[in-house]
């Protein structure tokens, strides 16, 4: 009989980059970016969240990490549980860094962890898999890294490559939100042979480059013909900055997730990196989209419980808790 064992959980979520490219629904990589989330059972339900654009969402049972939450507790066999939420996150919402995925997992692993580990690993992927309909960003998200995985709607295999050290990734986040669903609405219902044998080639070798550290690959690799082309129209800038992005000193360009994120891999050492952004920023202005840069590294540990105790987290206000070293 599963119970509450934990009454309040504190984890840490990366943010992800889903596809790098030709692996549409099947790449994901962690970012150095991040939510916080504390789940406590409570007398009633309270939703607090923090960071930029979160006052958009609802703070009431519609939440999406409290009807995550209480699908876990419904899987486990458990009746409905009051619960206070705070988030504090720094992924930008609905840009293409997977701020839907940090929810989804964020709530899957803490509300496992209040039931003492009920599910495994294994299992909540396929639940956040289910939950965000393919398994990229969530991948990315449960268990850091680059996560290879591929969901046929029973079940979500996956290996996870470790990013090769000299990795460093400069994206760029239009001031424009673009919905997964109308990215994935552009899309073609059917492909060419020619398209398809494209992608298997690119999106093979792009797995390989990264798990062998052969990043001068990447260049030849990172290319798709399945969702970038229809989603340029959607992005004003997306096109020059992927033709052109290499030759500006990036490893390789992509639209990150379904956009309009736009993200470059680049060598950590590379004397290219100022040139890289600068393009990229200009690029953006000269099409009117104001834009912001961030460098992210990788993210290796996924999704991480950082408190598990009711006595240490009430030493501290939840913001002032995050926000202090280490966390
Ligand atoms: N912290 C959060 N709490 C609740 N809902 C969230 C949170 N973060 C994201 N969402 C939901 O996910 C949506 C964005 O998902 P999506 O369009 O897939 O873009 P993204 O690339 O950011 O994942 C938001 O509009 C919101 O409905
Ligand atoms: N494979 C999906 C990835 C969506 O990522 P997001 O970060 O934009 O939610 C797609 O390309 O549609």
């Amino acid at each position: 009989m599963n119970k509450i064992v934990k009454e309040t959980v504190v984890v840490k979520i990366p943010a992800s980059t889903a596809n790098l490219g030709p692996g549409f629904d099947a790449l994901g990589m962690a970012l150095s970016l991040y939510a916080w989330l504390e789940l406590s059972i409570a007398e009633t339900t309270e939703v607090n969240l923090y960071g930029d654009g979160m006052e958009e969402l609802p703070t009431d049972t519609r939440n999406l990490v409290y009807k995550v939450a209480q699908s876990v507790f419904q899987k486990a066999g458990m009746t409905e549980q009051p619960l206070k939420i705070s988030m504090y996150s720094e992924v930008p919402l609905t840009r293409g860094l997977g701020s839907s995925a940090s929810a989804i997992v964020g709530a899957l692993v803490a509300a496992n962890e209040m039931l003492g580990k009920a599910f495994s690993d294994q299992e909540l992927f396929y639940m956040a898999t289910e939950l965000e309909g393919h398994p990229d960003n969530v991948g990315a998200s449960l268990f850091g890294g680059i996560i290879v995985s591929s969901w046929d709607g029973e079940s979500a295999p996956y290996v996870k490559i470790t990013p090769p050290n000299a990795l460093e990734t400069c994206v760029i986040i239009p001031d424009f939100q673009l919905s997964t669903e109308k990215a994935r609405h552009a899309l073609p219902e059917q492909y060419s042979k020619s398209d398809v044998v494209f992608n298997i080639g690119k999106s093979s070798l792009l797995v390989a480059a990264l798990a062998s550290g052969q990043l001068q690959l990447i260049k030849q690799a990172m290319q798709d013909r399945i969702h970038q082309p229809y989603r340029a129209a959607l992005i004003p800038g997306m096109s020059h900055i992927l033709e052109q992005a290499v030759e500006q000193g990036a490893l390789g360009a992509a639209l990150s997730g379904a956009g309009p994120t736009l993200i470059a891999f680049i060598d950590s050492h590379s004397e290219h990196k100022e040139q890289l952004e600068n393009f990229m920023v200009s690029t953006m202005k000269r099409e009117g989209i104001t834009a912001k840069t961030m460098w992210l590294s990788p993210d290796h540990f996924g999704t991480r419980v950082i408190f598990e105790s009711k006595e240490l987290i009430h030493e501290l206000p939840f913001m002032e808790l995050i926000k202090g070293d280490g966390y």
